[in-house]
């Protein structure tokens, strides 16, 4: 069945939310294509290729994607003042990818992956990284160069895939630090979900690349032989440990000299910036709309009331830090880059 064109339903399309909401709603459902909502004002696509492809799709996170993909600093926020929208398409027609074109398609079975998680687990899966962090950490591994990865927070392995595909395009053969270990190392709290990252690793060849950790991830940081350092880390567990793991990862030199942090969510779907008058104002727009589920997901598995809060605190923390220097890029639901401030 051919897909629709959504240009041939709305040619050039001026939508309020509500409207872009209802759309998205009747017909970007499960539709494997990618779209983009640009604001009239500084034309920039948002991409919207989380709520596609099949994932459920509710007012809510179409919502937070428009927050958390927007811009989210007091200084830079260009949405104020307007409520319109530009839908647009950012592919082809005939294109059924559900990456872009400059994404190696061999990368598909993630796809695999990505829908199966949330079959398997609905009510967790919305805690992946998106689809464009995915490729962002691919890039990092590529243009940095890692001798080896640790991700603390893994759920069904889709972020660890990432990595360890930039790994795999870096390296014909696995190498980490002693040569018998898998580069990448995944920790996972949730037994079932080590269980289903380990069968992800088999069903697609990929044990090699990546070793799994069970248990909690502070117990695995502090478990490592003194002296052991990565030059890549992606933090994403439990957003009330933030400070402890990055306190751990830094004050015992796990993180290499010249070596890199992520840190998802640093902008908590923009709960992190209510504090900023324009921030108020667009969230009391999209709220008539769509209510945010206030400060608690209400499909976001651990996110607590209280998440928001961490995720204030420990921004705070580190940009109070003077070992330290970070960048958050408003990608997704933010993402903090931070290396030793020596370097
Ligand atoms: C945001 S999800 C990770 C998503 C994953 N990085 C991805 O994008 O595919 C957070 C994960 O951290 C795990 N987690 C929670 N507390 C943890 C802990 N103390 N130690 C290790 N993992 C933990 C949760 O079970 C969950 O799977």
């Amino acid at each position: 069945m051919p897909i629709p064109t959504f240009s041939r339903m709305l040619p050039t399309a001026r939508l309020s939310i509500t409207q872009a909401l209802r759309l998205e709603t009747h017909f970007l459902r499960g539709m494997p294509r990618q779209f983009s909502i640009a604001t009239p004002l500084h034309r920039t696509a948002l991409s919207l290729a989380n709520l596609t492809a099949g994932e459920p799709v509710t007012n809510t996170n179409l919502a937070s994607t428009l927050l958390t993909e927007g811009y989210c600093c007091d200084h830079s926020f260009p949405h104020t003042g307007t409520a319109d929208l530009v839908l647009t398409e950012d592919q082809p027609a005939t294109s059924s990818a559900p990456y872009p074109a400059n994404v190696d398609h061999s990368l598909a079975y993630l796809e695999e992956i990505r829908s199966q998680s949330f079959k398997k687990f609905p009510g967790l899966a919305n805690m992946m990284i998106s689809r464009n962090t995915g490729q962002c950490l691919y890039w990092l591994v590529t243009l940095l160069k890692p001798r080896n990865i640790l991700e603390l927070g893994s759920l069904t392995g889709y972020s660890a895939l990432w990595l360890a595909e930039g790994m795999k395009r870096l390296h014909k053969n696995p190498v980490g630090d002693v040569a018998t270990e898998p580069p990448v190392t995944a920790c996972e709290l949730k037994p079932q979900l080590v269980e289903t990252i380990r069968a992800n690793l088999r069903q697609y060849g990929m044990e090699p690349w990546i070793q799994v950790k069970e248990g909690p991830a502070m117990d695995t940081l502090r478990a490592f032989p003194t002296g052991t350092q990565y030059d890549l880390i992606f933090m994403d567990a439990n957003k009330s440990d933030y400070i402890n793991y990055y306190e751990t990862i830094i004050s015992s030199g796990l993180l290499a000299p010249e070596g890199l942090l992520v840190v998802d969510n640093t902008l908590f779907r923009n709960q992190v910036c209510v504090k900023y008058p324009a921030v108020q104002k667009i969230l009391r727009k999209v709220n008539k709309v769509a209510p945010l589920p206030g400060l608690s997901g209400e499909d976001t598995g651990k996110r607590t009331s209280k998440t928001p809060e961490y995720i204030m605190k420990f921004n705070q923390y580190v940009a109070e830090d003077p070992r330290t220097e970070n960048i958050m890029l408003p990608l997704f639901d933010g993402m903090s880059l931070i290396r030793h401030r020596s370097l």
